[in-house]
């Protein structure tokens, strides 16, 4: 059994006058060693789970060569796939050693990390930050000493707070070994202090409980803002305040919506850094910590095949697609005050958009690749209110079940013209994506659910089989889709010969389908997210400069719908979205790649 060391120690002093950080632990080189060898892992480890599936990888190789899946492009359900042919792909090298690892003790005996989620009543809380930190303590992922406290107004006993807690767990599909038994030790280590958000006093009471469970270890403390952005500061004042780590790091995780333009947005930075240093801020954006994000670096810059095309050269421009099958129920009165630009293109796309143009870091660390991130951002051409379409859902009847309009929800006026959908037309003026159109679009109460990057390739020049493929062009092109949800996938539109005398040439998906590649199941976002805050690796959290550049993108437009009351283009619930996406679309001579049968 190997066993696990770090390098840089876990915690140290001090440095500012209301929390204490730790700079260091982000760089830090950790050493596994076994019996017969050791190896040094440069970057931090991406997880416990990633690290048990890279020995799942070894796994497989010993079985035999791994395989890829060929699909007709029609036809990439999972059920199905597994009829169609197989392609060898070369068989990835194995480490240097089998390490199980999964069980890791990241920390020190004389240190401890207190987790406190302030707003813990709330629906964030329940949906995914309990789950997330019962999944990790479930992969052996917290550190041996570590406590969770609910934090929130209303008046909840330890035992309540349990009991709420307990209604959101579950395990994973492939993990249910011993999980009611793991289920009540994880409860046994969740607290609760109720409190007001201002109170000093309040957080004081706070500090009291978690110095008794930390125990005279060394404290780390981690506060998860899980509330209105209305009470952000007021919370960080008395956290800071109150209830820092005596001698330990002090981290905040902080929701979005990071403000609503450039200035709110730049208020709420200032008053952040009243309280802390910005590498105590962890902004989170939970599309960072989605599996198919994460790869997206590994895609580009570990496969020669990608890298040499991924530019103006051979793109001929990049969709991000995100879709929601369900309106805005139950949360209208946050969304109304936002709209859907600000609630997933200024953030989740424009996010992803930045990893997916960037150039290549110099190393994997956060800086390096945060620093990359930025220049995309601060190269793009400002959104002109033309290349913008917005819509807003109205009812329908379908199956004699009515579907409400937005306006429909009580918190929502009646005369809102707050866009539930928008695409958008960008530019990067830099060297490597100069006059690539890269589309967004997003829309909530759509016909289906899924988040996609897609990538449409230029034609093949001169290419001697254009009388078979026939006059549109288009449909021949490779297209390269990255599924990031649902169905988690990567795959490959090629043209290939249909098998017979003839030449006919059919189109084709290189699948890789991650549920018939993995047989595990896929955390969650916030998973990998609290443990990297936990780690101290920032390189999925948003710095400032991103963020303010974010906003100047979005800043100028979203004033110019608002000021001249643009009017949105109503769309039915449970449709494709309004029609003036595609004339969008259209003016830059893409198709959007999510309409028709083939996607
Ligand atoms: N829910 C989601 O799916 C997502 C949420 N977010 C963000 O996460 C944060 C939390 O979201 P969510 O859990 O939905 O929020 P909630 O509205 O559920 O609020 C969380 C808790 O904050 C307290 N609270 C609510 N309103 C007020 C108020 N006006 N004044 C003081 N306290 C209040 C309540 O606790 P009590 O009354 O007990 O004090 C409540 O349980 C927000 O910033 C949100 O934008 C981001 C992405 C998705
Ligand atoms: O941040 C948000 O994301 C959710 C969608 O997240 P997903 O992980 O379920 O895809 C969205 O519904 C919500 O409006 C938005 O605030």
């Amino acid at each position: 059994m190997a066993t696990f060391s770090s390098s840089s120690s876990a915690h140290y002093a001090s440095s500012s006058p209301a929390f204490s950080n730790n700079k260091r632990l982000h760089h830090q080189h950790r050493t596994v060693s076994s019996s017969s060898s050791s190896i040094r892992l440069k970057q931090r480890f991406p997880g416990c789970f990633s690290v048990k599936q890279s020995s799942k990888a070894v796994h497989l190789q010993q079985d035999g060569a791994s395989t890829m899946k060929v699909s007709p492009v029609k036809d990439d359900n999972p059920a199905k796939i597994l009829k169609d042919g197989i392609l060898s792909v070369p068989p990835v090298t194995p480490p240097e050693e089998s390490i199980d690892i999964a069980k890791f003790d990241f920390d020190k005996e004389n240190s401890t990390v207190s987790i406190t989620v302030v707003g813990a009543s709330g629906d964030l809380a329940k949906k995914k930050i309990f789950p997330a930190l019962f999944a990790l303590y479930y992969e052996g992922c917290l550190p041996k000493h570590f406590t969770i406290f609910g934090y929130a107004r209303s008046k909840m006993s330890d035992a309540e707070l349990r009991t709420m807690v307990s209604k959101t767990l579950t395990c994973r599909i492939d993990q249910r070994e011993n999980c009611g038994e793991k289920m009540d030790q994880f409860l046994e280590r969740c607290f609760y202090h109720p409190g007001q958000y201002d109170s000093q006093e309040n957080f004081l009471e706070l500090d009291k409980k978690l110095k008794e469970h930390e125990d005279g270890r060394v404290a780390n403390r981690l506060f998860y803002l899980s509330i209105p952005p209305n009470i952000f500061i007021d919370a960080v004042k008395c956290a800071s305040t109150s209830a820092s780590a005596a001698n330990g790091w002090t981290r905040v995780i902080v929701e979005k919506p990071f403000g609503r333009d450039s200035e709110s947005s730049a208020a709420l930075t200032r008053s952040l850094k009243q309280y802390l240093e910005e590498d105590q801020i962890f902004r989170i954006d939970h599309y960072l910590g989605k599996e198919l994000v994460e790869n997206l670096s590994v895609l580009r810059f570990s496969n020669l095949i990608f890298e040499p095309l991924w530019s103006r050269q051979y793109i001929r421009n990049v969709q991000f697609i995100f879709a929601e099958d369900f309106g805005t129920e139950g949360r209208g009165g946050y969304f109304d005050n936002y709209g859907i630009i600000r609630d997933i293109m200024q953030n989740h796309l424009l996010q992803i958009l930045a990893l997916f143009a960037m150039e290549t870091p110099v190393s994997l660390d956060a800086e390096d690749i945060r620093n990359e991130k930025v220049k995309v951002l601060r190269s793009m051409r400002p959104l002109r209110l033309d290349d913008v379409v917005t819509g807003q859902y109205k009812s329908h009847t379908r199956g004699g079940v009515k579907y409400p309009a937005y306006t429909d929800d009580k918190t929502v006026p009646n005369d809102s013209l707050t866009p539930t959908f928008a695409a958008a037309a960008l530019f990067i003026d830099n060297a490597r994506w100069d006059g690539v159109p890269f589309l967004m679009k997003a829309g909530k109460a759509l016909h289906d659910r899924r988040a996609e990057i897609r990538v449409q390739f230029r034609h093949v020049p001169g290419n001697l089989y254009n009388k078979n493929i026939g006059t549109d062009l288009d449909l021949a092109t490779n297209e390269l889709v990255i599924r990031v949800q649902p169905d988690e996938a990567i795959y490959l539109k090629i043209n290939n010969k249909v098998p017979g005398l003839g030449m006919r040439l059919d189109r084709s998906n290189l699948n890789l389908l991650y549920a018939a590649r993995y047989d595990k199941e896929i955390p969650d976002a916030y998973e990998r997210l609290l443990l990297d805050a936990i780690e101290g690796e920032r390189r999925l959290f948003i710095r400032s400069d991103e963020l303010d550049a974010a906003w100047s993108l979005f800043t100028p437009v979203l004033k110019e719908l608002e000021e001249k009351k643009i009017v949105p283009e109503y769309y039915p619930y449970g449709s494709r979205g309004p029609v003036g996406s595609h004339y969008l679309a259209a003016r830059y001579k893409v198709r959007w790649g999510d309409v028709g049968s083939e996607q």
